[in-house]
């Protein structure tokens, strides 16, 4: 995936500015930053979600806004706070996605029955998405971005209340889709997960992308998470208000 010159303005408030990235074939690639630096907006820009103001985003060539039908096929969707139709149960969320890429229903129903396997969902399979907690959300939302099989997979926060057994699974099926050609953006707040997970980062605060490369290069040294503060700044070493201290 490539990003060129991405920007996005909502009222007053530059979320997005300028920020390009070249998303190698075949990486594992975290996306980190601090709450609010734009990475939803990012990734919303780069799936076609949300349109630009500005820039493109490529996907193995094909321009998301130009072409997004060829673009979306290559393409599995984690996005984060968009509705999903949650009076289906997650067997017929995750079959509705596999029809919407014209997948035969046969093979619908074969890829459906793994992916619940894998995500722990098999007894969860009748019950209605409205109904689920956030992590099962999560993992059925994981589960429609893959049955088209996509060429790559952009995930925004796919850990996010997630719990650790099921965490640990969602890493194994990602590190194997990624030795076996796939292409991950993940956004996490979890440096640690990144800096296990991913061979590339790239860094962005307040809209701006601050670094981008492989995950040792960025963090030179040090772990990711001294590496992200000293980038980002913020850090306060403080205790805290008094009154607090003392309640
Ligand atoms: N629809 C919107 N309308 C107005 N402002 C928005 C909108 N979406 C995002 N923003 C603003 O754009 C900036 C970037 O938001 P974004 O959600 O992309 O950040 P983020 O890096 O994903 O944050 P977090 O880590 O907290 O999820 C924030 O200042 C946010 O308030």
């Amino acid at each position: 995936m490539e990003l060129r010159g991405l920007h996005k303005r909502f009222g007053q408030k530059v979320a997005v500015e300028d920020l390009s990235l070249r998303v190698p074939a075949g990486s594992f690639y975290g996306l980190v930053g601090p709450n609010g630096a734009g990475k939803t907006t990012t990734l919303s820009m780069a799936t076609g979600l949300l349109a630009p103001d500005a820039g493109q985003a490529l996907v193995h060539g094909v321009d998301v806004w130009r072409d997004p039908v060829t673009a979306k096929a290559m393409l599995g969707n984690l996005a984060d706070g968009v509705k999903l139709f949650d009076r289906l149960t997650g067997e017929q969320l995750v079959t509705y996605n596999g029809l919407l890429f014209g997948i035969p229903h046969d093979e619908i129903g074969r890829r459906t029955t793994d992916l619940l396997a894998l995500m722990d969902m098999t007894d969860a399979a009748g019950t209605m998405v409205v109904d689920y907690s956030a992590g099962m959300t999560k993992k059925i939302a994981l589960a429609c971005a893959l049955v088209h099989a996509p060429r790559l997979l952009v995930l925004d926060e796919p850990f996010e209340s997630v719990d650790p057994v099921s965490a640990a699974n969602i890493q194994d099926i990602l590190t194997s889709y990624v030795a076996g050609g796939g292409t991950v953006i993940v956004s996490s707040h979890s440096m640690d997960l990144v800096q296990r997970m991913c061979d590339h980062v790239a860094v962005v605060a307040a809209g701006r992308l601050l670094v981008a490369g492989r995950v040792d290069d960025v963090r030179a040294g040090q772990s990711l998470q001294d590496r992200f503060v000293e980038l980002v700044g913020g850090r306060r070493h403080t205790e805290g208000p008094e009154w607090l201290r003392r309640s």
